[in-house]
């Protein structure tokens, strides 16, 4: 070729070299254009194959070497890029292709090209394998390659390495499985305490409950979440003295409340408290659990009942008579006012249970206890001493001794007519049948006054017994005042 020839005919394709006779601008133009396509040719960074329009590859850059291990010597002009890729996925990319656009696709290099081939723009994820036989998860672009007549004569498949990105994915879904398994365990942990557990926030509205708590106060979660915790105690301000006294001392234990659900059922719960804090150490509320201890609680009164009562008569016994005069001489101690105290033993009542059995006796003795009672005020304390004797202590007299032994004898006196009257009993010997018991009993009893420290509890049940034989010596139904000097 002359050069004067190559000045006329300037080539633009770069594969040709360059001409001579071109403008040196024109020559820069090229020079830069084809070291691009090299350079775009020769990247390692991502995959560039092309394919003729049946998908044999004809194109295999340096990029598709490094990624798939071919050379391309091994590829060009012998497989498609199908043969390179996960035949299962490949399949099932056919098969998602034929529902969506309704039309029978071949699981082969159509598969991959199908979308491309009718214009419509294609990047997909798919699994390539290696020469080696190992896989890469890659991120493919496809585009339809079409002549001057708009015929389609290849594609280009252009392939960037996804590994990095799915292991990015893998990895946070791993944490995103850890996370709700770790809320799943926390979950059932909080489900599975026996105690009623709640959170607050610091204001004391429920944030969060487990069933246990819904089962206490007959609400839903729902219901609960976002409500006021007192509001479900049959004491509120005292449920509210309860949160800030978490908040004060950061922990309470044992902190009785009763709770009262929605159908009127009221439990006696003990709660242990604690506040709750996120990571950065701010305050996020209270974390509260409370049992059940009704059954604790009417055990525990039943034993304090046993205790402290008498089981015939439910009188106070001997224990919580002498609870009760500590009491009531302290009192004396600071107002300066007279007590009084009762011994009551009833008299000739061996005899009844001789005659008639000891539950008629039993019955007796309720009744006289009852009609006890009667006599005396709120104040006063009626004890069973044992067997057939009873204490009577009146707390609260006058100042004044005389005033306080009258007193003390006019309700003396209306014990003695209270019990005088005939007592008419319901009663079942063994083997009998029941039969009504008419009993005429009376009792003997002696009276001691008391104020200030000047005597233990011993001495003045001492002095009131003696009062009483003296009444029983004189011979029975009668009231004898203890007298010190006697
Ligand atoms: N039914 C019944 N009898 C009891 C009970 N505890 C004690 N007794 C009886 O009460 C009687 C008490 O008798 P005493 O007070 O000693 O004698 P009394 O017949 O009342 O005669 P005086 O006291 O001297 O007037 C005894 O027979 C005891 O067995 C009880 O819980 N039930």
């Amino acid at each position: 070729m002359s050069s004067h020839a190559e000045q006329v005919t300037p080539r633009t394709d770069v594969s040709d070299g360059l001409s001579g006779v071109m403008e040196p601008w024109h020559q820069e133009a090229l020079l830069k254009a084809g070291a691009l396509q090299n350079a775009i040719f020769n990247s390692a960074n991502f995959s560039i194959i092309a394919t003729d329009a049946k998908g044999v590859i004809q194109i295999f850059n340096v990029g598709a070497e490094r990624m798939l291990g071919y050379a391309a010597a091994d590829v060009v002009n012998n497989i498609t890029p199908a043969d390179i890729s996960d035949p299962q996925e490949v399949i099932a990319r056919a098969e998602a292709l034929s529902l969506e656009l309704d039309t029978p696709i071949t699981p082969g290099f159509e598969a991959l090209v199908f979308k491309a081939s009718r214009g419509i723009e294609d990047i997909y994820e798919l699994t390539y394998i290696r020469k080696d036989g190992s896989r890469f998860a890659a991120v493919v672009s496809v585009t339809a390659l079409r002549d001057d007549q708009n015929e389609i004569i290849g594609y280009l498949l252009v392939g960037t390495d996804n590994t990095a990105r799915k292991e990015i994915e893998a990895e946070q879904q791993l944490l995103g499985q850890r996370l709700r398994d770790h809320q799943f365990y926390t979950r059932s942990l909080f489900e599975s305490n026996i105690d009623a557990l709640m959170i607050t926030d610091p204001s004391g509205v429920i944030t969060d409950v487990n069933k246990q708590m819904e089962a206490l106060t007959g609400c839903t979660r729902d219901e609960l979440i976002g409500a006021p915790f007192k509001s479900h105690f049959t004491d509120p301000k005292r449920a509210e003295a309860g949160i800030k006294l978490v908040l004060l001392k950061k922990k309470v234990t044992n902190y009785e409340l009763t709770a009262r659900d929605r159908g009127g059922k009221e439990t006696v719960v003990s709660y242990n408290a604690a506040t709750l804090y996120d990571r950065d150490r701010r305050l996020q509320g209270v974390f509260a659990a409370a049992r059940d201890i009704t059954e604790h609680k009417q055990v525990q009164a039943e034993i304090l009942n046993l205790a402290l009562y008498d089981s015939l008569t439910r009188l106070p016994n001997r224990r919580l008579l002498n609870d009760r005069m500590g009491q009531t001489m302290a009192a004396s101690q600071r107002s300066g006012r007279y007590s009084a105290l009762m011994f009551i033993d009833l008299d000739n009542f061996k005899s009844l249970n001789d005659t008639r059995g000891h539950d008629v006796g039993d019955l007796l003795l309720i009744e006289a206890a009852d009609r006890l009672k009667h006599c005396v005020r709120e104040i006063d304390t009626v004890a069973r001493f044992g067997g057939d004797e009873f204490v009577v202590m009146l707390s609260e007299l006058s100042v004044e001794n005389s005033e306080s032994t009258a007193q003390a004898g006019v309700i003396a006196e209306k014990i003695r007519a209270a019990l005088d009257r005939p007592f008419v009993l319901q009663g079942r010997q063994k083997g009998t049948a029941e039969n009504t018991v008419e009993h005429q009993c009376t009792a003997s009893i002696g009276v001691a006054l008391f104020s200030k420290r000047d005597a233990s509890r011993d001495d003045i049940l001492k002095w009131a017994d003696k009062a009483m034989y003296q009444a029983k010596e004189a011979g029975r139904n009668l009231i004898r005042f203890y007298e010190p000097t006697a």
